[in-house]
């Protein structure tokens, strides 16, 4: 015996594990920061999904239009891998952040910081939500250029990392006016041929359209993306599954949650000039919703005095 137990098992690995059970849908709830993603581990989720919309509007106070950087994603995306490392997370790379090496520069990073998947989609630099109107593609060469470089990363990096292709072609089109439904599908396939591990068919319109998309492209996990209120009809995890979905994201449902409730509550304190009762955790309670108590365990553990008591 040396002392060393075998290394944990690492968020690609596990994701691979979860997806290798074909009846399986593995759920991943939206979290964009350490509190929410703090809470959903808590709930006892099996995967996260570390939403770009969230992070752009967490750490930026911006609006999902392309303007987090590949920094602001990959230092958010590994905080959040890093809280508890088995528990995988999927995060959102964007575009890749420019060209093929670009793209190979994010995966390679994500990898090394623990994260179990990413994707990448054809939008241009200038993108949006994938539930706003109006968007615009890469051509699908540009597309596929992009695909490759995240798939040779992956390879060279030695990881299990999952590259997963998302296309926003269903509600968007390239500068030739290649758009729609079947040149989502055949983007899709192409992707497939390169040698990606997972398809992301985003806004797909109608529950038709998620049966053909998912008879389209059989061979590989397929992603559903539901956004609350977004292009895609909402439908339960359970339907997800009977449908043939092999993961389902809820990226917006932190922000879903929270929104709401703050803005309750700073009318509340607005109105009465006190925040509502039952807000008041006090601050134990609510730092323990980040490890306090774990942490103060860790110190004495190593003959810390500093917390104890
Ligand atoms: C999945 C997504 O990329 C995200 O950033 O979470 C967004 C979600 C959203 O903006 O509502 C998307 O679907 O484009």
């Amino acid at each position: 015996m040396n002392g060393h137990t075998s290394p944990p098992m690492t968020g690609g690995k596990r994701l691979r594990q979860l997806l290798a059970n074909p009846s399986k849908t593995v759920v991943a709830p939206g979290v964009h920061d350490g509190i929410t993603a703090r809470l959903a581990l808590a709930s006892g989720a099996e995967c996260l999904y570390m939403t770009g919309a969230g992070t752009s509007m967490s750490r930026l106070g911006m609006a999902d239009l392309g303007l987090a950087t590949f920094t602001d994603m990959h230092q958010n995306a590994a905080m959040i891998a890093g809280i508890n490392p088995s528990v995988p997370v999927i995060a959102d790379a964007d575009t890749g952040y420019g060209g093929p090496i670009n793209v190979a520069n994010t995966v390679r990073a994500y990898a090394r910081s623990g994260i179990a998947g990413c994707h990448i989609e054809d939008q241009v630099t200038e993108k949006r939500c994938g539930h706003l109107a109006g968007k615009l593609l890469v051509s699908r060469d540009v597309y596929f250029n992009r695909l490759r470089a995240a798939c040779k990363a992956r390879d060279e990096s030695g990881s299990e990392i999952l590259i997963i292709a998302r296309t926003d072609a269903r509600a968007g089109k390239d500068a030739d006016g290649n758009g729609g439904f079947e040149e989502a599908v055949a983007r899709l396939k192409g992707a497939a041929d390169i040698g990606v591990d997972a398809l992301f068919f985003e806004a797909m319109q109608s529950e038709e359209e998620m049966k053909r998309a998912i008879a389209e492209c059989p061979d590989l996990p397929m992603l559903l993306n539901m956004v609350q209120g977004g292009q895609t009809p909402q439908i339960s995890n359970d339907t997800a599954n009977a449908l043939g979905f092999r993961i389902v994201i809820w990226p917006c449902l932190g922000m879903e949650a929270l929104i709401p409730a703050y803005r309750n509550a700073l009318e509340v304190l607005r109105k009465t000039g006190k925040p509502p009762v039952e807000e008041n955790l006090g601050p134990k309670a609510l730092f323990e919703v980040c490890g306090l108590n774990e942490l103060m365990a860790f110190d004495e553990s190593v003959g810390g005095k500093a917390y104890k008591s």
